[in-house]
């Protein structure tokens, strides 16, 4: 990575280096580093063994789901974890510097304390939860047994010391079952799990799983993304550019087919049991204090970390990056800001590259053909052409996602805010909203400067407009039903 850009508040890096070869094999390196590859997913499969030290926090790990592996009940069904870490679970902080050097072991070491930590600050939750009641409170202090080895661990891999989505819960959490096999959905368990996910076909595994399984595809769309910005730099003819569209394009409708499934390997009925565990302490009912990391830091003030969420994946981000998607100036675009810092800080680093090239470049009045007259039209137009359909793709992932919210979540519980600390009827339509506008405006912009984007793109924008008007129907709905202020212009 080079120098930076400062551009007003935002540092942007000048040069990031994206690799082809992931080089699975080296342990110097951080797990997570952008590949043309991999994209981004880990640089390897997640480490799954720890080595003989840390053999204790492995036998807590296994007896502590709701179901256990065997199918019995776990410390976390009969409400024991608290006790049990509290009465047994040795300090094995000074074991983690002997693997200092090894920062893949270090992320998996994060992820299982992680896990451990997320269980006992929420476990009582859980326990209200099952019995029809409001969560209630969670534990206010994390003992030093975590505390301590967790902060080491997020301090060595460069993570906040609380569960984050790439680091620990999702994609350093599955397994290939055969290891010999392919990274296929067909061939993918998890390591880690709360409620039942140890069990293939639980819903658990399938919310988690889906993730992975998209993110699977995201090598291309790295690929398409820096051939994108690349090709903005060279004499190469146009046609170069509407290849490079083209693959970010296709990579975007595997990962939107992928994400589709969720519906079948994750039933809706189901989210909210696994989903206490994933609750972060910003932002939560929960924990009006913060919770004290017991041992860790000198003046032993309550901290405050918001959940794992998928928000923190970063391929749509990706594309409000390239695609420069305007968001409007709102408390809830400074949430979507907050949650790029609960990122693998490569995946951070390569995302504000992006951005900054972007509009260094000029990228899209460059790609729409806004500020020249004399290219070549129909290469012009399949380029204008391609922008939309990728916005629309942009689209349909919030669009879905926002079924998935109003589904898994509204229509289940009336708790306010999202794992990520987002409050849950306004912020997803926050995004939604600002890329239908953007599409409305760019299309209406582009049939003014003549020539025929065809009937797809015709379809997509009445498409576009019948979701403007449903999304603002259903948010006005959910809003006036539970006394909260519409966020979603009428
Ligand atoms: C049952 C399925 C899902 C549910 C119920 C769900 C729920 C949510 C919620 C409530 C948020 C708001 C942020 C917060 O946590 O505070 C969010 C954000 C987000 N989630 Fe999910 N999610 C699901 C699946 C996925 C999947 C499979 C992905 C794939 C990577 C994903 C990626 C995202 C992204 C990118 C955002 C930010 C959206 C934006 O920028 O507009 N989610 N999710």
């Amino acid at each position: 990575m080079g120098s930076q850009i400062d551009k007003g508040k935002e540092v942007y890096p000048t040069s990031f280096e994206v690799l082809d070869d992931p080089r699975p094999d080296d342990i110097s390196l951080p797990a997570f580093m952008v590949s043309t590859t991999r994209g981004f997913l880990p640089r390897m499969d997640p480490i799954v063994s720890l080595p003989r030290e840390f053999a204790f926090l492995e036998y807590v790990l296994q007896e502590m789901p709701v179901k256990k592996a065997n199918g019995e009940p776990g410390l976390l069904a009969r409400g024991e974890l608290g006790e049990f870490i509290l009465r047994d679970l040795p300090d094995l902080t000074e074991h983690i510097d002997t693997y200092k050097d090894n920062l893949p072991l270090m992320n998996a070491l994060y992820r299982d304390y992680s896990f451990l930590a997320s269980a006992y600050l929420l476990e009582p939750c859980h326990h209200n939860f099952i019995k029809g009641e409001p969560y209630g409170l969670g534990r206010p202090v994390l003992p030093s047994v975590i505390a301590r080895p967790i902060a080491r661990c997020a301090e060595l891999c460069d993570f906040k010391p609380f569960m984050e989505y790439a680091g620990s819960y999702a994609l350093f959490n599955y397994k290939l079952l055969d290891p010999k096999g392919e990274l296929e959905y067909s061939n993918l368990g998890l390591i880690r799990a709360f409620e039942h996910g140890l069990h293939a076909g639980s819903s658990e595994a399938g919310f988690v799983l889906v993730h992975v399984d998209m993110v699977k595809n995201s090598g291309p769309l790295v690929k398409g993304t820096v051939g994108t910005l690349d090709a903005c730099t060279t004499e190469a003819p146009r046609a170069d550019l509407n290849i490079h569209l083209s693959i970010i394009l296709s990579s975007l409708v595997q990962i939107n087919g992928s994400m589709e499934k969720m519906w079948g390997r994750s039933k809706p009925g189901e989210y909210t049991s696994f989903r206490t565990f994933i609750f972060g302490i910003t932002s939560q009912s929960m924990f009006p204090n913060g919770v004290v990391y017991e041992g860790v830091g000198e003046d032993g003030k309550p901290k405050s970390f918001r959940g794992e969420s998928g928000a923190n994946d970063s391929m749509i981000p990706l594309m409000d990056n390239l695609l420069q998607i305007p968001m409007p100036d709102t408390p809830l675009t400074t949430i979507l800001e907050d949650f790029r810092s609960y990122r693998p800080s490569n995946h951070r680093q390569f995302l504000a590259w992006v951005r900054g090239r972007s509009e260094q470049l000029g990228l899209k009045n460059w790609v729409l053909g806004l500020d020249a007259d004399n290219e070549d039209d129909d290469e012009v137009l399949e380029s204008r052409r391609l922008w939309l359909k990728i916005l629309n793709q942009v689209r349909d992932f919030r669009w879905r996602h926002w079924c998935f919210a109003r589904e898994y979540i509204i229509k289940k519980t009336s708790h306010p805010t999202a794992t990520g600390g987002s409050p849950i009827l306004t912020w997803l339509p926050n995004q939604l909203q600002a890329v239908l506008d953007e599409m409305a405006r760019l299309y209406e912009d582009l049939c003014q400067r003549g020539g025929d984007l065809g009937e797809e793109c015709r379809d997509i924008i009445d498409l576009v407009e019948r979701q403007r008007e449903t999304l603002r129907k259903e948010v006005a709905k959910f809003c006036e039903e539970r006394g909260v202020a519409a966020a979603v212009a009428a």
